[in-house]
């Protein structure tokens, strides 16, 4: 394996549902890539299409496909045309998730001891009984749960919201994924167990050799954690980046507008909103898909759609007026 490659390269992702109403575009062409180490924020209103691109890369899609198109290059192999057996391998082997809601992966039926167990025996068939409890029991330490010894015998509804999802961290991490999704992981919680959550997610990074992507509505968050940026609206990436070009320099209108809607008046209410509405998924994109709620739109953005282009080393935006609006 080359370290020089990138780790995960999607190209031009096309993803449409079939609904009542034709077809519904909910990934336009996605391209992205990244390598060994890295967090990935990807951020955007409501509806832009961040969990269906991290449903892509766990390909577990929903059954209303009517196409799927592109290719999601994990170390050069194509997830997308494994066999459905080799696909359940990876995901309990390489490819990890937390998701927004812990309990989505925990069984109310069973103590914290049985899942972790359960998640070593699918990743290590051989491992004994008492090496699986001593892994587990480093494993809670690590992710900040007190008296772990106590912990791993309660069930999940013993736990606080912020301890069940350190539980279901600790469950990813215990599969030594190379890929890491979280996807939302913060948004059940109240605002000081998010803050620590998200320092949990920091420390992790020092020896955790995968990457991971983070989705997230919280541009502020996302700043504070991630290396790279990827803003997407509409089913599209519209700006991507190393995070700190990103947001020094945004390069895209809505990228721009979603930093003014971070700024809080006195109260902690948002100064700014971003006036319209995502545009429907069954729109047809026949012009930049930002159009319709761009504070700088022109002719020219109503003449075709608008595709990512390098504005800056790694830096990529899809804007044709970015040139002159965002100099
Ligand atoms: N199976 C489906 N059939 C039809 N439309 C769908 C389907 N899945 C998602 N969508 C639509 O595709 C768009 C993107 O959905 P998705 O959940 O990926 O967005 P999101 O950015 O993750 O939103 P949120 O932050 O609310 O979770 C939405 O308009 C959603 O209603």
């Amino acid at each position: 394996m080359n370290p020089d490659l990138p780790m995960i390269t999607i190209r031009n992702l096309k993803l449409d549902a079939r609904t009542e109403h034709g077809p519904a575009h909910i990934l336009r062409g996605i391209d992205l890539e990244f390598g060994r180490g890295r967090i990935v924020g990807v951020v955007g209103e409501s509806g832009s299409g961040k969990s269906t691109l991290v449903s892509c890369l766990l390909r577990l899609l929903p059954s209303n496909i009517e196409r799927l198109e592109g290719e999601i290059l994990f170390d050069g192999i194509d997830l997308l045309k494994l066999s459905p057996s080799d696909m359940n391998d990876w995901r309990g082997r390489k490819i990890a998730m937390v998701f927004q809601d812990p309990m989505t992966a925990l069984n109310p039926l069973f103590t914290i001891n049985t899942h972790l167990r359960d998640v070593l025996k699918r990743r290590f068939p051989q491992i004994s009984a008492r090496e699986a409890r001593e892994r587990s029991l480093a494993m809670l330490t690590k992710v900040g749960i007190s008296d772990a010894s106590v912990r791993l015998d309660a069930y999940p509804h013993q736990l606080s919201g912020g301890m069940r999802q350190r539980i279901v961290i600790a469950m990813a991490l215990l599969v030594e994924p190379d890929l890491l999704l979280a996807d939302e992981p913060t948004t059940a919680l109240d605002a000081t167990v998010e803050a620590q959550i998200v320092d949990l997610f920091d420390q992790l990074r020092q020896d955790f050799s995968g990457s991971i992507v983070f989705i997230s509505h919280h541009l502020g968050l996302v700043a504070e954690l991630c290396d790279d940026l990827c803003v997407m609206y509409g089913g599209t990436i519209v700006e991507t980046g190393p995070v700190a070009e990103v947001l020094a320099r945004p390069r895209h209108p809505y990228t721009r507008a979603l930093l003014d809607c971070e700024i809080e008046d006195d109260h902690g209410g948002r100064l700014a909103t971003i006036p319209g509405e995502v545009p429907s998924a069954t729109w047809a994109m026949d012009a930049c898909i930002f159009a319709s709620r761009c504070a700088h739109v022109a002719d020219i953005c109503r003449r075709g759609p608008t595709v990512l282009e390098t504005v800056a080393i790694g830096h990529k935006a899809a804007c044709k007026r970015s040139r002159e609006v965002l100099p």
